[in-house]
């Protein structure tokens, strides 16, 4: 088998989902499980929806909204009498009842059963159209295969469990399936982190043994920087597992940072292509280191700046640092750099959770602490020695880091 994922840029609109069926026609005669996310920014709206509902403000116009846009995009597929506009209604129902009977606070458990409708609604449309265009296939329930841990909203996967399921599926004839969501141990609904469909592609195809794993992007393969930033790219034909673990790693979105390793583990070659142009061979990531490789640069947003010293200038000790680390993590906060001297430690950290300033008030009861928000972290793989100057130009560097193949920057926006 193959898994093929196709990401919400992909499937944002009903073109878009007949352009799944024109993808798949290059594959014909494959045996393929179609891994499909929420379509354009469904999970940012349905996010919306829960904001709304736990502060108490009117979250039923919104959820209409979204519904309606789905209505849309079905009623310009299948026209306005389809039997699947019964089924979104379904869908849209029970998240209505679930945030009408539901009593928990606990946000993260509220966010996983309601934002997973968006997965639940693209699939449904996209397994409805294929057979619509001939490409017979059967819908899968995610939650029935990617089994879980009941840490909502970043769920760990529990691979025994998961494999014993997968394991279940006839390798043979086309499926559809949810991205970004599983169940725990009681079924509850989990996600596995914002755009974490590329992640489910990979579990499937790990627990499948696949051939292959593509993921369908807007974008010609990986670049060697994101066009979004950068008027200048280039495309990367061919990636080994640790540099494209790295570039992920780093911040390069168009991979999510759990993706490859799955892969590695069963060597299983994972394509990254454009959905615009199917037939082009795009990015192949494989073992073999790939030798000559590229400049590549990579921006990681959103980033804060901590900046801890001593309160009586003594050295920031072992002791120290296992304490601050501890906490890092209770908190949930993700470190992309770390520099120290004798008496101070850096820290380049992401605060998905918005959990830092609560860390911050608990670190400055044993040390000075100082945080510069809303910093980027600048990353140049393979950088040449000689133009050191290019790379610093133009930006306010608060901290740099340099090792063989790799420049850091901290830069103040
Ligand atoms: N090095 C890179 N090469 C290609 N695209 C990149 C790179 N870094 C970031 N991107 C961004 O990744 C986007 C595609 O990934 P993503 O948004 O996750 O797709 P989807 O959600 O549809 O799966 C591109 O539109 C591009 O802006
Ligand atoms: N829909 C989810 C999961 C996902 O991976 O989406 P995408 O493939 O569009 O990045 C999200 O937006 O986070």
């Amino acid at each position: 088998m193959e898994v093929f994922k196709f990401g919400g840029a992909s499937v944002c609109d009903a073109s878009g989902v007949r352009n799944v069926g024109k993808v798949l026609k290059y594959s014909t005669g494959k045996d393929i499980l179609i891994v499909v996310s929420a379509m354009g920014k469904t999970t940012n709206a349905m996010e919306k929806v829960v904001e709304e509902y736990l502060n108490g403000s009117s979250y039923l116009t919104t959820l209409a909204e979204i519904e309606f846009q789905h209505q849309q995009i079905i009623t310009e597929l299948f026209g306005s009498s389809s039997s699947t506009l019964q089924q979104l209604k379904e869908k849209f129902n029970l998240a209505r009842v679930f945030l009408d009977t539901n009593r928990s606070s606990n946000y993260d458990f509220v966010y996983d059963q309601v934002v997973s409708v968006g997965e639940f609604v693209s699939s449904l449309i996209l397994s409805r159209y294929l057979d619509q265009v001939g490409i017979s296939n059967q819908l899968l329930d995610a939650r029935e295969y990617i089994k879980a841990s009941s840490e909502y909203r970043e769920a760990g996967v529990d691979w025994a469990l998961t494999q014993e399921r997968i394991s279940q599926i006839e390798p043979r004839g086309i499926y559809v399936t949810q991205g970004f969501i599983g169940s725990e141990s009681n079924n509850f609904t989990v996600t596995l982190g914002r755009e974490g469909s590329d992640y489910s592609a990979s579990i499937f195809a790990y627990c499948l043994n696949a051939m292959a794993v593509t993921v369908w992007k807007d974008v010609p393969g990986v670049l060697n920087a994101d066009p979004r930033h950068f008027s200048e790219t280039q495309l990367m034909p061919l990636l080994s597992y640790s540099d494209a673990i790295e570039m992920a790693y780093f911040g390069a979105s168009v991979i999510h940072p759990k993706t490859i390793q799955p892969l590695q583990q069963k060597k299983i070659p994972f394509f990254v292509k454009s959905f615009l142009e199917p037939q082009k061979a795009g990015t192949k990531v494989q073992e073999e280191e790939v030798l000559s490789p590229v400049e590549t640069f990579i921006l990681k947003e959103n980033q804060h700046l901590l900046s801890l010293s001593s309160l009586d200038f003594s050295f920031v000790t072992e002791e120290h640092l296992s304490y601050i680390i501890a906490r890092i993590v209770f908190y949930k906060i993700k470190i992309s750099l770390i520099q120290n001297t004798a008496i101070s430690l850096q820290l380049c950290v992401g605060d998905k959770y918005h959990n830092l300033a609560l860390l911050v008030e608990e670190l400055k009861t044993k040390f000075e602490v100082e945080v510069t928000s809303d910093v980027q972290l600048f990353t140049v793989r393979n950088y040449k020695a000689s133009t050191l100057d290019k790379y610093y130009s133009g930006r306010n560097v608060l901290l740099e880091q340099m090792s063989k193949r790799t420049l850091q920057l901290v830069c103040k926006k």
